[in-house]
């Protein structure tokens, strides 16, 4: 085999070891965004081109995140079950919802797709923050009306909703452990489409029924499948389901496409767009 395609929805994990095994394999193409399921290093040793279908998922993702900031803030979900149960308690609701307009909501990582949700959420009157390793373009900052945060830990206890939109790599796994919650405002509320493995998931866990996180919703876990005794699946007050934030019809569509694009430039020995190499011939 000489190509090999995965998506991240329902990751083959493509480890240190299966690339050893694997001696004609050349190219390994993520359908989708997001290349962590791979050991990039190993790929790299071995010579081998990483690619993705960057962007292909961009808007899907960035509103899913705005679905989850809103069904978590609004309490909706045990709304929702009471009409199931057949119940009807209005204030079992409403002590805990709350409008978006006037919160302050920071993204952690204003990428693609942390851009593109603040410019979603600029119609909401919010307060908005963003801390990344790189500033955005100024005249973006100010058309968008965000603050740039530096420090991290600084800009943690100042919100009420935190996204989280980085990669996961080397510096992000695990960077939100327990000290790191402990910063975040009590009363949270954390939305995770990015990677589960950015997160320490027992010390989410923990704040969620403390009460310090009042609400955690996202569709990535780690590992995927999530096992059946995943402590996010237990956790009070969670917005959680599988990977499906980046992968509506309209999203298959364009990385299907890509893909049959990257394909075709492959077997015709041609480079593909810039942005969607994540390792190069090593
Ligand atoms: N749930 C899904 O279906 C789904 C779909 C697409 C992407 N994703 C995830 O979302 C991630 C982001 O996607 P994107 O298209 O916006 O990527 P992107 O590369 O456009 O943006 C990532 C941003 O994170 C920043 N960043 C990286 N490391 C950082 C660090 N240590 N500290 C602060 N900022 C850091 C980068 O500077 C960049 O601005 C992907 O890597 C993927 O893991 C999930």
């Amino acid at each position: 085999m000489h190509v090999r395609i995965t998506t991240p929805f329902h990751p083959a994990y493509v480890t240190a070891e299966r690339i050893k095994k694997a001696k004609n394999l050349e190219f390994l193409l993520t359908a989708g965004i997001g290349s962590d399921h791979i050991d990039l290093p190993a790929a790299a040793a071995a010579g081998l081109t990483v690619a993705e279908v960057t962007g292909s998922n961009t808007v899907s993702v960035a509103g899913d995140e705005l679905l989850r900031i809103l069904i978590l803030l609004r309490n909706f979900l045990p709304g929702y079950q009471q009409v199931v149960q057949d119940e009807w308690n209005v204030a079992g609701i409403a002590h805990r919802a709350y409008d978006l307009e006037g919160k302050t909501v920071g993204t952690v990582g204003a990428g693609r797709i942390g851009r593109l949700l603040l410019q979603r959420l600029k119609p909401f009157n919010c307060n908005l923050l963003y801390h990344d390793r790189l500033q955005i373009d100024p005249e973006l900052e100010k058309e968008i009306g965000v603050k740039f945060e530096e420090d991290l830990d600084a800009m943690l206890p100042k919100c009420d909703v935190i996204v989280i939109n980085t990669p996961l790599t080397e510096k992000t796994r695990g960077m939100f452990n327990k000290e790191r919650i402990a910063k975040m405002k009590k009363g949270v509320i954390v939305v995770n489409n990015a990677r589960g493995a950015i997160m320490d998931a027992r010390a989410v866990a923990d704040a969620c029924s403390s009460g310090h996180i009042a609400g955690y919703g996202g569709d990535v876990w780690f590992p995927q499948p999530a096992p059946k005794d995943h402590p996010w699946r237990y956790m009070p007050n969670h917005a959680m389901t599988p990977h499906i934030s980046g992968t509506t019809i309209d999203a298959q569509l364009r990385y299907a496409d890509g893909v049959r694009d990257m394909l075709d430039r492959y077997f015709k020995g041609e480079d593909f767009p810039v942005q969607n190499y994540i390792v190069k011939e090593g």
